[in-house]
C-alpha cells in the first residue's frame, strides 16, 4: 500500500528532484519519475508550488523544461475540464472509431492479457494505486485500440484504482489515446513495451509492425468484456456540532491543501458527497489515502452527505471553497493555483497552450 508522506518528506522529495535525469529517463519503467501525482491531484501541492521549488533549488530553465512541460499537461487538462464542463464524457474532438462494445476487457480487469509488462502494471495498480504514465498509455491502447472498447468504462476502472485519480487528466488522456482528443490513435507494439519495461517477450498479439496494428481483429484474449460496476465505500460522518461558526472551509477529494487559511479560526469540513462518488467511485485504498491526508489538517471533520444536508448544520455560516469543475456549492469561491493563471480558456491542443505558458514562465525567470 502507498504510504502517505509526511509533509516535510514530501518537500524533501520535491527538493531532491533531478529534472535532468527526469527528462532523460521518464519513459522507462525504472526512470526518475517523481510520483508526486497523488499529492497534486489531492490538492496537497500544486504545479505552481513545484515550479517555485525547482526554481528556488537553482535549476535552470533548460534543466527543468521537460518536467515543467509535464506539469503543464496537467494544467492543460484542468483547463479543458473547466471549459468543457463537469462530466467530460463527450468526445472532445472526434467520435471514437472502431468501437465494438462499451465495457472493459475481462483480461484487463484480471491482469491476464498475456503481455507480461502490462499484467504486472495492472497488478501494481491494484497493489499501490499507481501506474507509470507510459503503462497507462499501453493499457488504454490495449483496451480501446486493440480491444475496441469505448474509452469511458475502462477510464472509470483506472480512475477507481488510482490514488492520483483526476477526472480531467484521466478522461482527456483516455480520449487522447483512442483518437477522440487527438488526430491519431496511439499504438505501442511489443518491441516498444520490451524496450521501456525491460521484458523480452515475443509472439504476443502486440508483436507486430506498426503498419499492421491498426487493422488486426480483436485478439481472442480480449474478446470477453464486463461492465465496470462498483460502489465507493465512504466513511461515516464525524460528529458535527451545529454551530454559529461564521466561516466554514470546504475540503473535498480534490482539495486537501494543508496550508489553506492555516491558523485561521474556521470550521473545516471534508465534504464527501455520495452522489459524486456514486458516479465516479474510488477504491478503499484511495479512501484511506484521502482520510490520512485529511487527518493531518488540524480540526478537520468528515461529513458524508450532500452540500444541502451540510448547510443545515451551519444555517448562518459562509462557505469557502476552491474553484473546481465539480463544485456546485454556494458561498465564496477562491482560485486554484496554476503555472500561468492568465493563460486560460479553450486551447484545442496542448502545444499552443504550452507556447503561452512557457513564455510566461521564461519571462519570470528572465530567460
Ligand atoms: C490513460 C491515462 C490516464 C491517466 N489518468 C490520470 C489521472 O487520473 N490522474 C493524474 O494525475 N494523471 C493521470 N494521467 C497522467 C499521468 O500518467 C500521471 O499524471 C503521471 O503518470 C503521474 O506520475 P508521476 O507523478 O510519477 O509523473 P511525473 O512523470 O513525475 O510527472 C510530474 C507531474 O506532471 C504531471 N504529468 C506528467 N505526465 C502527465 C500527463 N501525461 N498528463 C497530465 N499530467 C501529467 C503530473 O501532475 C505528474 O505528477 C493519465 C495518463 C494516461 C495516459
Amino acid at each position: 500500500m502507498f504510504a502517505v508522506l509526511p509533509y516535510a518528506e514530501l518537500l524533501s522529495c520535491i527538493d531532491n528532484i533531478d529534472p535532468v535525469a527526469y527528462a532523460r529517463t521518464r519513459n522507462y519503467q525504472t526512470g526518475s519519475v517523481t510520483r508526486l501525482s497523488p499529492y497534486i491531484s489531492r490538492g496537497v501541492v500544486s504545479t505552481r508550488f513545484i515550479f517555485d521549488r525547482l526554481r528556488a533549488a537553482g535549476h535552470t530553465w533548460k534543466e527543468m523544461e521537460k518536467l515543467v512541460q509535464e506539469l503543464a499537461w496537467r494544467d492543460y487538462f484542468q483547463r479543458v475540464w473547466q471549459v468543457r464542463g463537469p462530466s467530460l464524457v463527450e468526445e472532445l474532438k472526434h467520435p471514437q472509431q472502431h468501437i465494438v462494445h462499451g465495457e472493459i476487457p475481462v483480461a484487463v480487469v484480471n491482469a491476464v492479457t498475456g503481455i507480461q509488462a502490462i499484467d504486472e502494471g495492472i497488478f501494481g495498480l491494484y497493489r499501490e494505486g499507481y501506474m507509470h504514465n507510459h503503462m497507462r498509455m499501453y493499457v488504454a491502447s490495449v483496451c480501446c485500440n486493440i480491444g475496441r472498447a469505448h474509452w469511458l468504462q475502462p477510464a472509470r476502472w483506472m480512475y477507481y484504482h488510482l490514488l492520483d485519480a483526476d477526472w480531467g487528466s484521466n478522461a482527456c488522456s483516455w480520449q487522447w489515446v483512442c483518437g477522440a482528443f487527438s488526430n491519431k490513435r496511439y499504438f505501442a507494439n511489443q518491441e516498444n513495451i520490451n524496450r521501456f519495461f525491460g521484458t523480452a517477450q515475443q509472439h504476443t498479439f502486440l508483436d507486430l509492425p506498426y503498419e499492421a496494428m491498426e487493422h488486426i481483429p480483436v485478439p481472442d484474449v480480449l474478446s470477453r468484456s464486463t461492465p465496470f460496476m462498483v460502489d465507493a465505500l465512504l466513511p461515516a460522518s464525524d460528529e458535527i456540532a451545529s454551530a454559529h461558526s461564521e466561516k466554514v472551509l470546504l475540503y473535498n477529494w480534490y482539495n486537501l491543501d494543508p496550508f489553506w487559511h492555516k491558523d485561521e479560526p474556521c470550521t473545516r469540513i471534508l465534504l464527501l458527497e455520495p452522489e459524486i462518488f456514486g458516479r465516479y467511485p474510488i477504491a478503499p485504498h484511495s479512501v484511506a489515502f484521502m482520510l490520512q491526508l485529511a487527518r493531518a489538517i488540524p480540526g478537520l471533520r468528515v461529513f458524508t452527505g450532500s452540500f444541502a444536508e451540510l448547510k443545515q448544520y451551519f444555517p448562518h455560516a459562509r462557505f469557502y471553497y476552491k474553484e473546481h469543475p465539480w463544485n456546485h456549492y454556494d458561498g465564496c469561491e477562491e482560485p486554484r493555483d496554476w503555472l500561468a493563471p492568465g493563460v486560460n480558456g479553450w486551447y484545442p491542443g496542448f502545444f499552443p497552450y504550452w507556447t503561452k505558458v512557457s513564455a510566461v514562465l521564461q519571462k519570470e525567470l528572465n530567460v
